[in-house]
């Protein structure tokens, strides 16, 4: 042992300076764990990308997502998962094995025509072209939500993003409102192997017809859904008096809207709503679609949100502090999309984002003023005080009904 001028002996001198260093490295590390594990999940690859891009209604919108959200410097707060396809075994948990079988066969075919019949039975039409390439993408865009539930159910988050998720109308044995595997449900379903009761919230333009479908007759998931209700509009589902059935009665909620409203209408609607929904229900986990088709100067002209109505309702929801997946949807204003997604982003990751939009390669699709910001339009508001009174005190009153003690 060297033995200093103060007679300490230096190894341990050192083996002192080396326990502080480890004890530091390792309090770094517990740190950088917690914060690993209360990042927010941010799901991406190139490829999920590239694939999404292709999608005829909605060509590029993946990257210009992505993009925005990188540009904002964004992903260096969220720990980046790359996706997966969801397997077969997976994608049949929910879906008839022919409906899938048929969509991957006419997916490599470029001669589709002579399947025309068949596909038309499968709902593969107008609303849900044919195309190629079409299986790859719907397991591609599903599997990126299952990976996303998978790292809510692993806890090394609290928040899961998946942007290309979110194809709310996908039925077990049809496509449907260019919806042609349902993401949202095979989260779902991944999620209820270890959580109990799970809250689904649907804030596209459009009822989300498909999650509920799959879901109306249990209790144990409870699906909220905000959207346009109006004679002739699709999917023509989700009224009042659509309250779920047997062991689900009342374990479906459906907020019917009209044209026109606004976000101080529809956030403090949403948000007293969910707060019934969280004392009844009581859930462990949450999924949120964010569609951004009820966004002012979306091509839908129907609502007149913007990002902060949308933004201030997803912050309602994450302050419950629940495991949360977060999923993309409809969406056909491309900018206005990705200006609403990158802003959620933001909100979810606590970072805050300055309204000039940064140069990017998509940056001239956000002139002509590069704002981050979502302007509402001056369309009529169809729906009036006494209408919004009428829809809240039936809802309450459903959910009222409700009871998760042990009763
Ligand atoms: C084909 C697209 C999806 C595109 N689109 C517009 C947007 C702008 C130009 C065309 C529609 O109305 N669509 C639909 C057509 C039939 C049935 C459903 C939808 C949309 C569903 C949806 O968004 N659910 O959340
Ligand atoms: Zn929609």
């Amino acid at each position: 042992l060297g033995i200093n001028k103060l007679g300490h002996s230096t190894q341990s001198k050192n083996s002192v300076d080396q326990n502080e260093k480890q004890r530091k490295e390792k309090h770094l590390d517990t740190v950088v764990q917690k914060n690993k594990s209360q990042k927010v999940v941010y799901i991406y690859s190139k490829e999920l990308i590239q694939i999404c891009d292709q999608m005829q209604k909605i060509p590029c919108r993946a990257s210009m997502v992505h993009s925005l959200i990188e540009a904002y410097g964004l992903t260096r707060y969220m720990r980046v998962v790359e996706p997966r396809e969801a397997t077969e075994r997976e994608v049949n948990a929910f879906h008839d094995l022919d409906y899938i079988e048929f969509l991957k066969k006419i997916s490599n075919h470029d001669d589709s025509e002579k399947f025309e019949d068949e596909a038309t039975h499968y709902g593969l039409s107008y609303d849900c072209p044919l195309q190629l390439g079409l299986h790859k993408y719907a397991t591609m865009s599903s599997g990126a939500t299952i990976v996303a539930a998978e790292c809510l159910l692993q806890e090394t988050c609290k928040v899961a993003i998946n942007w290309c998720g979110g194809w709310h109308h996908a039925a077990k044995d049809h496509a449907s409102g260019f919806c042609y595997i349902n993401d949202i449900v095979l989260g779902i379903l991944k999620l209820k192997e270890k959580y109990d009761r799970i809250l689904y919230v649907d804030l596209d333009l459009h009822h989300g017809d498909g999650v509920e479908d799959a879901f109306s007759a249990t209790s144990k998931v409870m699906t909220v859904s905000f959207h346009k209700y109006l004679t002739g509009f699709f999917p023509g589902t989700g009224s009042l008096e659509d309250i779920g059935i047997g062991k689900g009665q009342y374990y479906t909620v459906n907020v019917p809207l009209l044209d026109g409203i606004k976000d101080t209408e529809f956030t403090p609607l949403v948000c007293r709503i969910l707060n019934k929904v969280k004392e009844t229900f009581r859930p462990e986990v949450v999924v949120c679609q964010c569609g951004a088709d009820g966004l002012a100067g979306d091509p839908m002209e129907s609502f007149n949100l913007t990002h902060k109505g949308l933004g201030k309702c997803l912050y309602f929801l994450l302050q419950w502090n629940l495991p949360t997946l977060v999923l993309g949807g409809g969406g056909y204003n491309l900018s206005n999309t990705a200006r609403c997604w990158a802003f959620l982003t933001a909100l979810a990751t606590g970072k805050q984002i300055p309204t000039e939009i940064p140069d990017h390669k998509y940056f001239i699709e956000y002139g002509p003023d590069y704002e981050l910001e979502v302007y509402p339009g001056n369309r009529k508001n169809h729906n009036t005080a006494h209408y919004l009174r009428q829809v809240y005190g039936a809802v309450l009153n459903n959910i009222s009904k409700i009871c998760t003690e042990k009763c």
